[in-house]
């Protein structure tokens, strides 16, 4: 057979693999169908692991790659998690009826708030002063002006960057809206002004971080924050609108969020943009650097390449505006003063202790992926 006989069967086969896929994806959408009325979660790790082993057998009988398989299988698991999830979500029903207002709701974390609202039933309305941008215009009433809106809504989400939030914050806290009211802010000490005016006018409020990015589908192995304002019923109200997901709800105070938050987002974006720093000052040694490429390398340049393209401003917050963020950063140049010293003195036992306690706390804290 010559190669274009060749890759016309090729292709025959791979529309048969994706209508495989519709099959198996419509499939899953019946199970998540009997699960729900069973009142059975959406998760089955157990079911997972059998559905892995079975095609991993499978793989060794046709003398395929069981890893390649195992691969597929996976992605094909996440899909199946994906719409079910959504599916899930939008039986919950929380919001029908209910009205929500996402103040910057067109910006990154406020546009995937107000689609996950509208998912659930929520009539939602964003405010944004840039007109452009919204995910789905028909789904959503438009405001430019937030100070405009009567703020006679069940639910107001503050999705504006950190700057902006706690002037908004404060101004809600004399309008003193019905409804609950929570911001998304990466960090909480920057809004800790807004946050007690809300708590001394009596409103409904708490404070929201999900710990993912705006691209999240499938929110299984992801968190969400909520911190503790003393308000219990807004606590309730916020978690709630996660219950029908698979992401692990976390409640903490406002200030153990920022210390813990100094490392987890601090350290790991500092680290991050220290590595391309000091990259892009090698000089010579960069362009050679871009044709080589190593696992360790290639991983860390991949993360990196993420952090570089995040928004610098927001980034900037979460080094510069966090009252607890110099104790990350001084965390690291000790961290570095360590390693260089250990090197420049030829230590090699004093580098093996760093390389023994790193595996030990890591160790203690891998999870499944
Ligand atoms: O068997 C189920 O319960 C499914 O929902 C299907 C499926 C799969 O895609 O195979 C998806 C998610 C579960 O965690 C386990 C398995």
């Amino acid at each position: 057979m010559n190669l274009e006989a060749l890759r016309m069967r090729l292709s025959a086969l791979d529309r048969q693999l994706v209508s495989l896929i519709a099959e198996r994806q419509a499939l899953s959408r019946q199970v998540a169908e009997v699960k729900r009325s069973a009142g059975r979660g959406t998760r089955d790790f157990k079911r997972e692991r059998d559905v892995i082993m079975q095609a991993r057998e499978a793989a060794t009988s046709l003398d395929v790659s069981p890893a390649l398989v195992e691969s597929v299988m996976r992605l094909l698991i996440r899909g199946s998690l994906t719409a079910q999830e959504r599916l899930r979500v939008a039986a919950g029903g929380r919001g029908n009826g209910r009205t929500a207002l996402v103040i910057g709701g067109h910006g990154k974390m406020g546009r995937w708030f107000s689609d996950f609202l509208t998912s659930q039933g929520y009539g939602v309305t964003v405010a944004d002063p840039n007109p452009e941008a919204s995910s789905n215009p028909q789904a959503h009433a438009y405001i430019a002006d937030w100070r405009e809106h009567s703020l006679d809504v069940d639910l107001i989400v503050v999705a504006t960057p950190l700057k902006i939030a706690n002037e908004v914050l404060l101004e809600l806290a004399q309008r003193r809206p019905r409804g609950t009211i929570f911001d998304l802010g990466s960090l909480k000490t920057p809004l800790r002004q807004g946050i007690q005016a809300l708590q001394s006018a009596g409103c409904q409020a708490t404070s929201v971080h999900p710990m993912f990015g705006p691209d999240t589908e499938l929110l299984s192995g992801r968190h969400v924050i909520f911190i503790d304002l003393g308000c219990q019923a807004a606590i309730d109200e916020a978690q709630a609108l996660f219950a029908s997901t698979m992401a692990e709800r976390i409640v903490m105070s406002l200030d153990e969020h920022d210390r813990l938050i100094a490392y987890v987002l601090g350290l790991s974006h500092a680290l991050n943009i220290a590595f391309f720093t000091a990259l892009a000052g090698s000089g010579e040694a960069a362009p050679r650097l871009a044709q080589l490429s190593s696992t360790t390398y290639d991983a860390q340049v991949e993360v990196a390449g993420k952090v570089a393209a995040e928004s610098p401003e927001l980034y900037f917050e979460i080094q510069s505006l966090n009252d607890y963020g110099r104790e990350s950063l001084q965390a690291l140049r000790a961290a570095v003063e360590q390693l260089w010293s250990a090197v420049s003195t030829n230590d090699a036992a004093r580098f093996a202790r760093l390389m023994q306690r790193g595996r030990e706390y890591l160790a203690g804290r891998v999870r499944e992926a």
